[in-house]
């Protein structure tokens, strides 16, 4: 896969405190790759170290083969996670403003503009000012502010902050469509679901280091394992007996039972013994959202299969 952006070895301290140790991974053209990790993990520093806000300490940043300040932004597009636009201007000017940073032709930003306005729900909307908006209808023109100049390298922090579940689909709709088109994705966001969903790879760093990196189908195999959920009346220290046990949390009559990783699910099942009280019994994977969780909080999870995924 052809890559559009590399990252390599970025340090980055602010006074004396060290927040990116050694941050490496790439972004292909045409896939959606997740940035995750707890508050505080050095996503966003990343990502001004990527759009040239801030410059590394050691290591570098390439764009299709440019470094540094040589590398061509006008190709990149970028949607915060502060966001602003300038409160009384017109919809249509504010994307035009932002076109003409980018040296994109007005003509083909207005067609764009208008296609995009009606894609998001805010057809007519291009005379309104921007005061006018509500937060919601502000965030799809500041997205779409980001993408008018068809950029090759996309890069969204937050995107899905503040926008109701509809507005979420769309979204999620429309960053999946340029990602088909040969965008290059950089997604950084606290919604697991979505990222489950929607990206090919991700990495997640903690406290400036790699934690993960891969495809979601390879995390998912290496760190998803089962979790055996059983409603009844059982003690804990005897669900904790079983083989392949790691850990269990009960919640009144509902125990959730975390597996080791090469559990073989049928062949477990068919081993529980028959004095468990078993009203109701599901086995699943775990979920992106759990596999987070216990890298943030330090728990076994990560350290029971290796730290890390090259
Ligand atoms: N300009 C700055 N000066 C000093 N420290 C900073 C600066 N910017 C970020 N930091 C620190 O760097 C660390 C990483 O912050 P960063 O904003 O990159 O985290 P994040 O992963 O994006 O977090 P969140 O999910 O909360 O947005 C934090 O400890 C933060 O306090």
């Amino acid at each position: 896969m052809e890559k559009a952006l590399s990252v390599k070895n970025i340090q980055k301290s602010f006074k004396s405190t060290k927040v990116l140790k050694g941050i490496s991974f790439d972004v292909h053209k045409g896939e959606i790759m997740a940035i995750l990790g707890p508050n505080g993990a050095g996503k966003s520093t990343t990502i001004r170290n990527i759009m040239g806000i801030m410059y590394p300490d050691e290591g570098n940043v390439t764009f299709h083969g440019h470094n540094g300040s040589d590398i061509p932004r006008h190709k990149i597009g970028y949607l915060p996670e502060e966001r602003g636009l300038y409160k009384n201007v017109k919809v249509m000017d504010v994307l035009l403003y932002f076109a003409s940073l980018k040296d994109y032709p007005k003509e083909k930003a207005k067609k764009r503009a208008l296609y995009y306005l009606e894609r998001l729900g805010l057809k007519g909307k291009e005379n309104v000012s921007v005061e006018e908006l509500s937060k919601g209808m502000g965030q799809k023109v500041q997205f779409i502010g980001s993408i008018i100049h068809e950029p090759e390298l996309l890069i969204l922090d937050e995107p899905f902050s503040g926008l109701d579940p509809v507005s979420q689909d769309v979204f999620k709709h429309e960053i999946k469509e340029l990602a088909n088109n040969g965008t290059a994705i950089l997604l950084s966001s606290h919604q697991m679901n979505l990222v489950e969903e929607m990206c090919d790879r991700l990495f997640m760093i903690n406290k400036g280091e790699k934690v993960i990196y891969g495809s979601m189908d390879d995390v998912k195999r290496e760190y998803a394992n089962f979790k055996c959920t059983i409603r009844g009346r059982n003690e804990v220290a005897t669900l904790e007996g079983l083989p392949e046990v790691t850990r269990v949390e009960q919640s009144g009559d509902i125990s959730v039972l975390y597996l080791t990783h090469d559990v073989q699910a049928t062949n477990w099942l068919k081993q529980l013994p028959e004095s468990l009280d078993v009203q109701e019994l599901s086995v699943d994977r775990v979920s992106l959202h759990e596999i987070f969780v216990d890298i943030a909080t330090d728990q076994s999870l990560a350290e029971e299969v290796g730290a890390t995924h090259a």
